[in-house]
């Protein structure tokens, strides 16, 4: 069995204190072709600014830069020169510790942050669970939700109204769907941006494994979707701690540190050479599988 999320399982994870850094792989070479491409990262950098205010807020920050005062910013560098590419109807898988870059990948990749440097080329209609899970109005019921979802997804009304059923029987939400989503359980809430982001016919899905909570029942109904969406030549991106479900469904492994690509390539070699870096055992593949 495998399962979609396992944050529970990132505290056997972590690095030992004072391991040396990981060093970039030497097969990790720029793709030598774009063609078939769903989608191409090349050479992408992302830095965050943070502002550091006494009264920490972007307006302060503005305020000042309108006045002509200096405002004191920090950069992270969250991604740093990430080349890769992700063929169409291929799943790409995403590993690395905290920090590493991986929910700031998804975001530039969603177009939810622009590149501070270098581009990414999209071909097809994306669907993310963190877009569509930002995109929900917690003062509105779920079945608002699904309506206002679909529409921003691009489906019509009535694509949306055709859809609505099999939305809901797959969230499974039972009465909950009629009511307020601030009244839904983490879970719930989850639950429900999965079940939109995968009836959006989506050439492209974005999974990050923060929103794929679920209970395992609900788990194991996702994890069937997602390999029938494979089946329909979908391309996916997904990152997840969980190493099992990384090898069970990535073509593909990308391995990520300080926003630098450290390896890329076959799931079970990227996967082993992250564990051996981590310097933990094997056990860690199997305890999130349960
Ligand atoms: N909004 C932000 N503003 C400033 N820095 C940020 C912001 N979001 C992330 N960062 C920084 O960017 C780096 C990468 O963070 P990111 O969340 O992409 O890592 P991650 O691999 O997804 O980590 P995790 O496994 O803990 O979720 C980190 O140093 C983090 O502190």
């Amino acid at each position: 069995m495998i399962s979609l999320s396992a944050s529970d399982e990132s505290q056997f994870l972590e690095r030992q204190p004072g391991a040396p850094e990981p060093e970039v792989h030497a097969s990790v070479a720029p793709p030598t072709s774009d063609d078939g491409a769903a989608i191409v990262i090349d050479d992408l950098h992302i830095t965050y600014k943070v502002f550091m205010e006494r009264k920490n807020t972007l307006k302060n920050a503005m305020v000042k830069r309108l006045r002509g005062q200096q405002v004191n910013y920090r950069e992270v560098r969250a991604l740093r020169g990430v080349t890769f590419n992700v063929q169409k109807g291929k799943c790409t898988g995403v590993i690395g510790a905290n920090g590493a870059g991986k929910s700031t990948l998804m975001r530039a990749v969603a177009g939810i942050l622009p590149p501070s440097q270098g581009r990414i080329e999209i071909d097809g209609k994306v669907s993310t669970l963190l877009a569509l899970g930002v995109g929900f109005n917690s003062a509105l019921t779920g079945r608002e939700n699904v309506v206002l979802g679909g529409l921003a997804a691009g489906l019509t009304r009535q694509q949306v109204t055709e859809r609505f059923d099999e939305i809901a029987d797959f969230a499974d939400l039972g009465d909950f769907i009629d009511m307020p989503m601030r009244t839904y359980s983490s879970g719930m809430f989850s639950r429900l941006a999965f079940s939109v982001a995968v009836h959006m016919d989506p050439d492209i899905l974005i999974i990050d494994e923060a929103l794929s909570a679920g209970d395992a029942k609900f788990k194991d109904r996702a994890n069937q979707k997602m390999a029938e969406l494979m089946g329909h030549a979908g391309t996916m991106l997904l990152v997840s701690h969980a190493l099992g479900t990384i090898q069970e469904l990535s073509d593909e492994v990308v391995w990520l540190h300080k926003g630098k690509l450290i390896r890329r390539g076959d799931p079970k070699e990227v996967c082993q050479a992250y564990l051996d870096f981590l310097k933990v055992g094997d056990d860690s593949i199997v305890m999130e599988d349960f």
